[in-house]
Formats: structure tokens, sequence, C-alpha cells
């Protein structure tokens, strides 16, 4: 799914009230008639007390007009305009008028207001700002917005929480609501993906209000929300004739003593990820563990017993995994860099691997070209620099990905894979899967996944989409807290299977 930008969104409106030849005010109708049959699917008529909050803006107009419809089917319901600015928009003042018709009359909140209390039981709708915020709170409606956070109320926000930028952070955290439920028009927005600004908001929905599909078709993006839509295309299926050698030969380089489990953890997600073989580069001291643990993948050994000294492989491999558990010892960033002197297959680049890489960036040029590399924050910092906040790390994060012409993957909670200007943002997973070996575990995904045949890019989308799957299946079994990486390798399969079973039939009832 494409993620807009509010100038992009902007663009829809207008594409869209000149192609169908509609009134703003129209679409501002269909917004507010999709968060009511929202609202009233989930009530169905309950009296309870419904607050709306509504700004000047057309934010405001679309909670004006989902007052004037949650009135008219019986609703309970008290409506404060939020009076920041005397720019009232065109549509919310329409709105007013038909509110007003109905004798229905707001209570206007000014910076000499009291605020009208709140209790926990009642129903926040937060319609102050939408996409148009473009500069800081007046502190008045600031502290409307802490009023409204500190009360517990459910807080259902209309199009993004208010007080959020589209692009930026905001310059105080507490004058943005912190939403229940976000319902976003048509499309995702990138603040709900982001760790600085997705925590505004418990969970998000798009409801469609029928922006042209061929402005939303037609507009390229730089970023996109991947779904299960976005990766079946890119899936390859098993070949009834095909063997182990169809699926290539993959190797796993890493481990130092007291690290040889990354090691096997990243041979064992390879494999069950779809690698025909799989050999793991070792110090001597991996030989023993990892010849028990796995015995579906070869094993060549260093010289030396306890670190990486040397890389000699005697064939040349469909792909390398390499960094979990290497250490950044002197003799191990030497061998790195014959290494990658020497190299011609595809990298997956990981932990150790990037370190070094951050340490020595002059040994950058010498990386294969579309090669992967897979920081969690703390090792993308070490290979940027320091960011201002999220938006100027991605900014920085492409910049990188272009300058040295690799695909990075940022890991977190949704994890983005980087590739020159496009970003495509991942949607599985859950914070069960912050645990020890769990990227140990998506570098042996990637890895397997280039082996067969994905290219770079597929192989880096198409790996976290199923890393986060199998931890999403796992969890059901484990929970969040005692899921360990062992078991999201466990679970690879049964994502291919969640991956592609078929959408069940709508209505027809499960027996
Ligand atoms: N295509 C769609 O998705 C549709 C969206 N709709 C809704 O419209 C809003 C965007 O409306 P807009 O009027 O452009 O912006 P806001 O309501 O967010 O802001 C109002 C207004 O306030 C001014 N402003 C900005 N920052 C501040 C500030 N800190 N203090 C005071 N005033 C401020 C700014 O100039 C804005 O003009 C979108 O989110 C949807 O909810 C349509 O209803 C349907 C189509
Ligand atoms: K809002």
């Amino acid at each position: 799914m494409k993620i807009f930008t509010a100038s992009q969104i902007y663009d829809a409106d207008k594409f869209t009230i000149s192609k169908q030849q509609i009134k703003s005010d129209d679409l501002m109708e269909r917004a507010a008639t999709a968060l009511f049959n929202w609202i009233h699917s989930r009530l169905n008529g309950a009296q309870v007390n419904i607050k709306l909050f509504c700004g000047i803006g057309n934010n405001g107009g679309d909670g004006i007009a989902l007052a004037r419809l949650l009135q008219e089917h019986g609703y309970s319901i008290s409506v404060f305009v939020v009076n920041y600015s005397e720019k009232r928009s065109k549509d919310f003042l329409i709105n007013l008028d038909r509110l007003k018709d109905r004798k229905l009359w707001p209570e206007f909140l000014d910076s000499d207001c009291s605020f009208p209390d709140i209790n926990q039981n009642d129903i926040i709708v937060d319609a102050i700002f939408g996409i148009g915020l473009n500069r800081k709170l007046d502190d008045w409606v600031g502290n409307l917005i802490k009023h409204i956070n500190v009360s517990n109320a459910f807080v259902l926000s209309v199009d993004i929480p208010s007080g959020l930028p589209m692009d930026s952070n905001p310059s105080d955290s507490s004058y943005v609501i912190r939403a229940s439920h976000v319902l976003s028009f048509q499309v995702p927005k990138l603040i709900f993906f982001l760790p600085e600004t997705g925590i505004y908001q418990n969970q998000w929905e798009v409801l469609d209000i029928g922006l042209d599909p061929e402005y939303l078709n037609s507009t390229n993006t730089e970023y996109q929300l991947i779904g299960k839509n976005e990766i079946l295309p890119l899936y390859r299926p098993r070949l009834k004739f095909s063997h182990k050698g169809n699926y290539g030969h993959a190797v796993i380089i890493g481990g130092s003593y007291g690290k040889i489990g990354a090691v096997q953890l990243a041979c064992s997600a390879c494999l069950s990820v779809g690698s025909g073989l799989v050999t793991a580069y070792v110090p001597e001291c991996g030989y023993n563990a990892l010849q028990t643990a796995l015995p579906e993948a070869m094993v060549l050994t260093d010289d030396e017993d306890d670190s990486i000294t040397k890389i000699n492989v005697p064939f040349v491999p469909s792909v390398y995994g390499i960094g979990m558990g290497m250490g950044t010892e002197e003799k191990t960033i030497k061998a790195f860099g014959t290494f990658l002197k020497n190299v011609e297959s595809p990298l997956v680049i990981d932990a150790d691997g990037l370190n070094i890489l951050a340490k020595h960036p002059s040994l950058l040029k010498d990386v294969p070209k579309g090669s992967v590399l897979t920081p969690h924050p703390k090792e993308l910092q070490r290979l940027i620099g320091e960011w201002e906040d999220d938006f100027d790390k991605l900014n920085k994060a492409k910049d990188f990905s272009v300058k040295n012409n690799c695909i990075l993957v940022i890991k977190g909670a949704h994890s983005i894979v980087i590739h020159a200007e496009k970003g495509y943002i991942n949607n599985t997973g859950n914070p069960g899967m912050a645990t020890a070996g769990s990227g140990d575990v998506l570098t042996g995904m990637i890895t397997g996944l280039i082996s067969q045949g994905y290219s770079p890019l597929n192989a880096a989308i198409f790996g976290v989409y199923l890393h986060g799957m199998a931890g999403d299946v796992g969890v059901m079994d484990f929970g969040y807290e005692a899921l360990k990486a062992t078991e999201i390798i466990n679970n690879i399969g049964k994502a291919y299977i969640e991956l592609l079973r078929p959408p069940k039939p709508e209505n027809v009832k499960e027996v």
C-alpha cells in the first residue's frame, strides 16, 4: 500500500473533486459518513457520551459533519469547537451551518475558557488538527490536548492524532493527542510506523473515502507499506523437478568463542527458508557444536580456535551471510578486509560485519554492489552518523544506500528496507521478537532467499515480512515473553503456509 505525503493527499483530494465532478464538501461528507459507519457499526446506538472536539479547518469540518450524522441517529453528543484561529475553512463553515440548522449549538472554546469535564467512560472524537498542522500549537490548545490525554477516555482520532505534524517530530510531545484508535483517510501515514511518532497511537485503520484510483495508482510514492498483497507476487514457487542445486549454496561466516550460537541460528534459518545447501564458516571451537546441533549444515573452520583470522572458502557460493557473533578483533578485521577485496558473490552483512565497516569506512568501497546490510538502530547510527529525528534518519539512510549502492534493512518494530530513494515498511512482527538471536535469524533468512534466486532487494523485503510473520505465528503458542529466536525459525514453514493461504470467502461461517 502506498504511503502518500500531505501534499500528495491534498492533490488526490483536488484530482478527485475535479474528475468525479463533486464539491469539496461532498468529499467531506464521504469522510464523515465513513467515520459514522465505523462508529455506528460498533456502538449500535449505545447511549455513551460522545464528546467531539473539532478544530476550524477541514479536520474540524469532518468532526462537525460527523456530529450531525451521530445526532440524526440518536447518539448522545456534545460538540466543542476549538477556536484556535479566525481562518475557518469553507467546508467547516458549511457544516457548522448544517449543524445549527438542526438546532445543535456547539460550545466554542478559546484561550479564556475552562475546559469541559471528561469522564473516563466518555468517547472522545479528536478532530482538532489533521494533516494541515504546520506550526507550534498555542499553549491553551496544547493544554486542552493534555486535558484530553489525562482523562483515560477512549480517544478516536480523525485522520491523525491532533498535534502531530506529517513530516517532523512534534516540538512538544505533551501537546499531541494519545489516540486509542486512528481512522486514517484512504491511506496510512508514514508517522504511524516510525519509532518516535508511532507512539502517539495505539491502533490505526484506513477508511475508504473514494479518492480517485487513477491518482492513487499513477502517483509514485517514496514509501510503501508492505503487506501480503505486495509480498505474494515476489514469492518464487518451488518447481516439481527441481533439486537442491536449484536453490543455491549459502555460506554463513561468523562466530567467536562463546558466540557460535549466532551462526547456528543463521544457518538454521537459512535452511528453513529454503536454501539448497548451507555451509558455516566458523573458528575451530564451533565445529563440534555446529555439527551436533545442525546436521543439515556443512562446516568449514578457521585455523584459529577462538576467532576468525582468515576466510578461506574453497568454492564460489551463491551468497554469503557474514558478521553475526564474529567479534571485532584486529585479526578478524584484517580477514574481513581481505575477504571483501576478493569476494564476488552478493553479501548480507550483519552485526560485527557492520561494526567493522563503521570503524573502517574505507572498506565500504569493496562491498559488492547490491549487498544487503541489516543494522539495528545502534549499528545504523555507527554507519550513517547521528540523526536529528526519524525523518532525518531515513534521509541519511537513503543517501548512504545511494552512495554505497547497497540495501539497508533498518530493523525495528516496523523494519524499513531502504533502497536508494525508496523505503519499504514492514507490517508484520511483534514485541516478542525483541529477543536475543532474532537478528541472526533474519540475516540467515535473507541470505537463504538470495541463495534461492530472489534479488537482494526482494530477498530483503520478503525476508523481513516472513521473519515477522514467523514471529506472529510463534507468538500464538509462546506469548511475547517466551518467544525465542529458535521458535521464530521453527515457524518459518507456518509463515509460508500463512502467506500462501487463500483468503476466506466472505460470508462463509467457519464450523
Ligand atoms: N483527501 C482527504 O484525505 C480529505 C481530508 N479531509 C480532512 O482535511 C484535513 C486537512 O484539513 P486542513 O484544513 O488542510 O488542515 P487541518 O484541519 O489539519 O488544520 C486547519 C488549519 O489550521 C492551520 N494551522 C496549522 N497549524 C496550526 C497551529 N499550530 N495553530 C493554529 N492553526 C494552525 C492551518 O493553516 C490549517 O489551515 C485532513 O486531515 C482530513 O481530516 C477532508 O475532509 C476530506 C478529504
Ligand atoms: K485529528
